[in-house]
């Protein structure tokens, strides 16, 4: 295996030579590129989950190392060295749904997205994305009259991972959404209104499915298990959780470990679109998303 490395080296340090390049320096401009781009995700996946307050914490630590280093205070000093050895498991056992889910992002690639659209399929993007956008219609309008009738809802909506252990806990549907057939499932006399209904592209994949609760020490004390399973899905996923409180009516959106609470139906339905269409067919509109405004947990 190593020769078959070195021999693909040698294959492109050769190629190099060829066409008058200098190995050397474009390795460095490489390097670089490499680097500049590990250190931007790093810092966005800081700046975009809960890893913020730890790094923090992580860099008190640092500073109260390299003080007690150059003060002399070896007692000190040998607590925080082996404190460090210590933090790095800790830090893969914590950041597990992040580590998880960078390379779950770092596998897919443009061509999983063409695939799962189905071009080259039965259906062609345009048709898929016109399913999708009557599902979300048929959520937006099923979630109001859940609303009106005081019922709570946990709707996930599958992206690029898909959630086939989550679908295999619950009752397969496999039916085209619309809003009696979603007030029927979480009506609370019907058998699989306890639990989550999955939707994978724009279909009503499975309902009365069990999420994975967010172990996340944060959450606001006033959000149950409902909440909780949201936010644990999107923890571990690419999903798009929509959740309805039974409780105070609430409507929720979960997506990469957070969760924005007390959103309207304009702000449901333009969240959906953004996540579910226009992220994508890519047509750059994602990122001005309202969901990373005043998010919370
Ligand atoms: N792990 C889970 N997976 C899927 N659904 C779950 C899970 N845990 C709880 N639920 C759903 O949440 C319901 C209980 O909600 P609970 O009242 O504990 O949460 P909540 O966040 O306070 O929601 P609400 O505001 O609607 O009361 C259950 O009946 C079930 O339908």
């Amino acid at each position: 295996m190593a020769e078959f490395f070195q021999s693909i080296g040698s294959f492109f340090e050769a190629l190099f030579h060829a066409i008058g390049g200098d190995i050397g320096i474009l390795s460095s401009i490489l390097d670089i590129a490499i680097v500049a781009v590990i250190i931007y995700n790093v810092i966005k996946i800081v700046r975009e989950t809960r890893a913020g307050t730890l790094v923090k914490g992580m860099l008190i630590l640092g500073v109260c190392y390299v003080l007690a280093f150059y003060l002399k205070l070896q007692t000190l000093t040998f607590i925080l060295d082996n404190l460090s050895k210590v933090l790095v498991f800790g830090l893969i056992v914590i950041f597990q749904p992040e580590i998880r889910r960078a390379l779950e992002q770092l596998g897919r690639t443009r061509l999983n997205k063409i695939k799962i659209l189905g071009v080259g399929g039965v259906l062609s993007e345009e048709d898929v994305m016109q399913r999708v956008q009557r599902t979300i219609d048929a959520v937006c309008k099923s979630v109001k009259v859940l609303q009106g009738q005081r019922m709570g809802a946990l709707i996930v909506f599958e992206r690029d991972i898909k959630l086939v252990d989550i679908v295999k806990t619950g009752t397969v549907i496999n039916a085209e959404a619309s809003p009696e057939l979603i007030g029927n499932i979480f009506f609370v006399k019907a058998p699989l209104h306890d639990g989550a209904m999955i939707i994978r592209d724009g279909y009503v994949c499975a309902a009365g499915c069990i999420l994975p609760l967010s172990q996340n020490s944060e959450i606001s004390s006033e959000l149950g298990t409902r909440h909780r399973a949201a936010l644990g899905m999107s923890e571990n996923s690419d999903a798009v959780v929509v959740v309805v409180s039974e409780e105070t009516t609430a409507i929720s959106i979960a997506y990469k470990g957070f969760l924005m609470r007390d959103v309207s139906i304009d702000v449901l339905k333009e969240t959906l679109q953004k996540r579910l269409i226009h992220d994508v067919v890519g047509d750059g509109t994602s990122e001005k998303s309202p969901f990373w405004k005043g998010r919370s947990k």
